[in-house]
């Protein structure tokens, strides 16, 4: 906990109440998933029994299930086979927590990066459509003003999906924040434009940008995304700071697939998972870690604009084991 509150970014919990919330709340949004394949897993490695291969098979087995993909599954399984043997470790109960130990490791590989300090610190938010980016964003809208008494402007970059810029409007309203919108139609760019040059003439703190997560088929989104990242950087040079990408915890393997196409075209520098309370396969956290190669910043723990946590490896590994021995 002492980490998280001294060594993180501008976001991070400040006191340890605000911290312990966080660790409850990822605790709680892993509740199907321990309950289920993360379960049995501890049950695996809970016992004096000795560990033998169908241990491992069994590890295997049940780690693909929950969604840790193939690759991963393995890199993690070998990892702690050669863990467990370079300390000689005998009984199924002492090998739990040097899986852990590997769990966590899969995920420190991408471990946060500096952030600038820049004013306005704009965040642009990319994913596919459905992802949860509208909610996201009024989350962190709430993040910022509330908790860190920023000050906020949102831009509805997501000028293509009906109803969308509505929605991030009503959520703006509710985080009581202003929005920068043109409405259904109009050109993601000048509405990037209007919302930077909204941004410096009102002091703004934090500037976030919605994006399209899908368009009409003749045009490409990822051109589009980046050509938006390029006017961005034109009129702001050394912005976006950080680019969040979106990902969906229940649609498994696809989702992981679906969001690696916006890896280069949107400069991606952090993900965000988000349903990870309407999940029973948490796994999926590691797969992401592995395959898109950026930290995992965010979780989304429910549908309320405070369901929302800092994702710290160590925490969540934990909390897929806790309430076993
Ligand atoms: N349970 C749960 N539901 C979430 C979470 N995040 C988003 N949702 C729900 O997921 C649905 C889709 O979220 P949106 O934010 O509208 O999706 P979106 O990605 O903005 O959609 P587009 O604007 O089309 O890209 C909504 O019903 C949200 O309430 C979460 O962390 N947990």
């Amino acid at each position: 906990m002492f980490r998280r509150l001294f060594g993180r970014a501008q976001d991070a919990p400040r006191s340890e109440e605000e911290a312990a919330r966080e660790e409850e709340q990822v605790a709680a949004s892993l509740e199907k998933s321990r309950k289920g394949i993360f379960g049995r897993i501890a049950q695996l490695f809970a016992g004096d029994d000795p560990i033998t291969d169908e241990l491992w098979d069994e590890l295997e087995e049940a780690l693909i299930q929950a969604d840790v993909g193939l690759e991963t599954t393995q890199y993690l399984v070998n990892r702690t086979i050669d863990r467990v043997n370079r300390h000689g470790v005998k009984k199924a109960r002492e090998a739990r927590e040097m899986l852990k130990a590997e769990m966590v490791r899969t995920f420190a590989e991408y471990a946060g990066q500096q952030r600038p300090n820049a004013r306005p610190y704009v965040i642009l938010v990319v994913g596919v459509n459905g992802a949860g980016k509208t909610t996201l964003i009024a989350k962190l809208a709430h993040r910022y003003k509330n908790r860190f008494g920023k000050k906020v402007l949102l831009a509805a970059g997501d000028t293509f999906r009906a109803a969308a810029t509505e929605q991030l409007e009503t959520w703006a309203e509710r985080a009581g924040v202003p929005c920068v919108s043109l409405g259904q139609g109009a050109d993601a760019a000048a509405v990037v434009y209007k919302a930077i040059d909204a941004a410096l003439e009102q002091d703004v703190d934090v500037l976030i940008i919605d994006t399209a997560g899908r368009l009409h088929a003749k045009y490409n989104l990822m051109q589009e995304l980046e050509k938006i990242r390029n006017i961005i950087g034109r009129k702001l040079p050394g912005a976006p700071h950080e680019t969040i990408l979106v990902i969906d915890a229940t649609t498994g393997q696809n989702g992981v697939l679906q969001a690696k196409a916006f890896l280069k075209a949107a400069g991606v520098t952090d993900v965000a998972i988000t349903k990870m309370d309407g999940t029973a396969k948490g796994g999926i956290a590691f797969a992401i870690a592995q395959d898109i190669e950026r930290p995992i910043r965010y979780i989304g723990t429910g549908e309320k604009m405070d369901d929302l946590a800092l994702f710290d490896a160590q925490t969540f590994v934990d909390a897929l084991f806790a309430d076993s021995k």
